[in-house]
């Protein structure tokens, strides 16, 4: 009898357009990189450019720009309203003769590569074709006061006296949409917008030459305040506020990382014998925290540039005076305390950071860290800058870029006082912050706007700066290249039965798209089961292949260089299987995983997102999710089936 077919009740999900079983397991994650990291990849097809201009979808387009008053278009946050710089910064939402007018064409001609010289319907359409929305944030009123400046000064020249007209709720979200030219081409980060020669090299050395939907739509935002000269004195736009919502595995971590290392060399450049903390990234977990320096330490090689993870009994240098200086002993003070920081450990990675802490623990104690950006989880960088909750938190005042990885956990309940904490101890007035993550409620868009309201207000900071939301994709669904099973276990005892014919596929039972090669992650709904489970299934694999060392769990009690360990085994192959809780959902980034097991299934659509964005990343295929539920567990399932069938509809769109 095939008793897994008895207990597998797979929901009837439809399949992926044009994607057989056949394929789903002949190409699979782990066996290499995808040719083309872009998620919505048809649109590298020409004739999709075309068909965008075919009738049917020209007229979508045209409706939407039809929206848009010719008033309306002069609406423009981002440029400076006169001078050379702003002629070369494209407006994203001025018209083609106004740009030509502005000498942007002459720009074109010069700086960049061609894919500059598209008109704004080429611009729709590649946005459209990647699916890249971009929307101004800021409140109605912010809108409607550059539309009634505008206006009043357009209408004052015409009559004085007549009344300023209101925008309606359609015409203001259609005056927030914008259409900033997308990056198509890791080459124009030099040539339009002046990064640093030796950045763009450890970028592509890194064999990354195509950029993700999520580069394509934020890099130009990020940097585009410095596309005119290339001097950080003179920027030619407002940097913005981000925020970000793309698919897991879409390349976000690259997409904030470029910008902030070429600020810091650029202020190496402007400040040669200075060296402070210029940006925070905040990320709920310590594994996230060490992937993104070791990630952070290819790109900043040969740039003087310097990343460091947060680890228990760091002392920050945080100090904005001259004392602050390379190669100068930093000052002492209750706070700010001992030596700078050992390269030859700092540089480690996830193992070596810890091994730092643990071989010399009373050294690491008195550590003061002078790097430039600094990776930490919220708790962390709370306890160093309150002296362990006993101090007020100092201040931080040099940090100019906030990023938080991961927002909408670290505006959570959970952590949203110790995120909101060193928010607040970010003074520099100047500081920009941008918060990324696949899945973003409206609450937390709201928080981060209040937030950063309340902050300017704080500070008297009279600037106003733009509030920009990038989305990739449909908001908060799962990556469209992943195969997702639902498999009714019926009860605790079949679940793992279940999961033992994932481990050990036997041709006549195990239906085709269902077998998981290794490696796999499986996630459970707490500590305990991850450690019941992992005892269960540790004499699986036999001796032969590498035995009970092939599978290992990982949760948060275990110690920080246990944890370590396990993920370097994982990424060198020698452990094939993880057993986890939703430690590892997020942002954590092992590139060829075939497949994610919740055994538990996920209680919330956010965290189903996140964790089945453990594989297909990157643009890789075949990568699999398989979920076992329970009866009790059935009230979970009707949220993630709706989710699954949106990213399908994706997929096939
Ligand atoms: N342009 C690119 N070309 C090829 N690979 C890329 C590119 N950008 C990023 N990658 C790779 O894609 C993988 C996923 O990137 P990353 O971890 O930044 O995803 P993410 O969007 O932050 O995902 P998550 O939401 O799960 O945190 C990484 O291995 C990264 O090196």
């Amino acid at each position: 009898m095939d008793a897994f077919k008895l207990l597998t009740r797979s929901t009837k999900l439809k399949s992926l357009t044009g994607q057989s079983a056949l394929t789903t397991s002949s190409r699979i994650p782990s066996s290499g990189e995808a040719k083309n990291p872009q998620l919505f990849r048809y649109a590298e097809d020409p004739g999709f450019l075309r068909d965008g201009n075919d009738s049917k979808k020209r007229k979508r387009g045209d409706d939407q720009s039809n929206l848009i008053e010719d008033d309306v278009l002069n609406l423009d946050f981002f440029s400076s309203p006169k001078g050379p710089s702003s002629a070369s910064a494209p407006n994203p939402i001025a018209s083609k003769s106004q740009r030509r007018s502005h000498g942007e064409g002459a720009d074109d001609q010069d700086g960049s590569d061609q894919n500059e010289s598209v008109d704004e319907s080429h611009v729709r359409s590649l946005l459209k074709a990647h699916k890249i929305k971009v929307m101004d944030l800021r409140d109605h009123e912010a809108i409607q006061s550059v539309k009634t400046e505008k206006l009043g000064a357009k209408r004052k020249r015409r009559k004085k006296e007549e009344p300023i007209p209101v925008l309606s709720k359609k015409q203001q979200k259609a005056a927030r949409m914008l259409f900033p030219h997308p990056l198509t081409s890791f080459q124009q980060l030099r040539k339009k917008y002046h990064i640093s020669r030796r950045l763009l090299e450890n970028i592509v050395e890194q064999g990354i030459t195509i950029p993700t939907e999520v580069q394509m739509g934020s890099l130009p935002l990020l940097l585009e305040h410095y596309s005119s000269t290339g001097n950080s004195q003179s920027p030619v736009t407002p940097e913005p506020d981000l925020l970000v919502v793309a698919p897991t595995g879409s390349g976000k971590t690259l997409a904030f990382l470029i910008p902030i290392i070429n600020k810091a060399i650029r202020h190496h450049h402007e400040n040669p014998k200075r060296r402070e903390i210029l940006t925070v990234i905040v990320v709920p977990t310590k594994e996230l925290a060490g992937q993104i320096v070791n990630e952070g330490r290819k790109l900043v090689s040969g740039t003087g540039v310097k990343i460091t993870s947060m680890r228990k009994g760091m002392r920050l240098d945080c100090s904005d005076d001259d004392t602050n200086q390379i190669g100068k002993e930093a000052p002492l003070s209750d706070s700010v305390s001992g030596s700078d920081v050992d390269d030859e450990d700092d540089r480690a990675d996830e193992g070596g950071n810890n091994k730092m802490h643990s071989a010399n623990n009373s050294r690491s104690r008195n550590t003061v860290t002078k790097s430039d950006v600094l990776v930490t989880t919220p708790l962390s960088l709370i306890n160093s800058l309150s002296n362990n909750q006993t101090k007020d938190i100092v201040p931080m005042p040099s940090v100019q870029s906030l990023v938080l990885d991961e927002a909408d956990v670290l505006l959570d309940p959970l952590f949203r006082e110790q995120t909101f904490g060193i928010w607040n101890a970010c003074t520099h007035p100047k500081l920009r912050t941008s918060l990324w993550s696949a899945t973003m409620g409206s609450n937390v868009e709201e928080l981060a706007k209040s937030k950063i309201r309340e902050r300017q207000q704080s500070l008297s900071i009279s600037e106003k700066t733009p509030l920009i939301r990038v989305v990739v994709g449909l908001k908060d669904s799962a990556v469209p290249n992943v195969t997702h099973k639902l498999i009714y276990a019926a009860t605790e005892q079949g679940k793992l039965l279940g999961l033992r014919q994932l481990l050990h596929p036997t041709a006549m039972i195990t239906p085709l798209e269902t077998r998981l090669r290794p490696p796999f992650l499986i996630f459970t709904k707490t500590i305990a089961r991850a450690t019941a489970l992992h005892s269960e299934l540790l004499y699986d694999i036999p001796a032969e292949a590498g035995g009970s060392s092939r599978i290992a769990v990982l949760h948060s009690d275990l110690p920080e260089t246990h944890r370590s360990e396990i993920m370097k085994g994982f990424r060198k192959g020698e452990i094939w299987v993880i057993i986890t809780t939703d430690l590892l959902a997020r942002g954590v980034d092992f590139r060829g995983i075939n497949g994610v097991v919740n055994y538990d299934i996920p209680t919330s659509s956010a965290t189903y997102v996140h964790r089945v964005g453990r594989t297909g990343r990157a643009g890789r295929e075949g990568g699999i999710a398989v979920t076992f539920y329970t009866q009790e567990e059935v009230p979970y399932l009707k949220s993630i089936r709706n989710l699954i069938e949106t990213s399908q509809e994706l997929g096939r769109k």
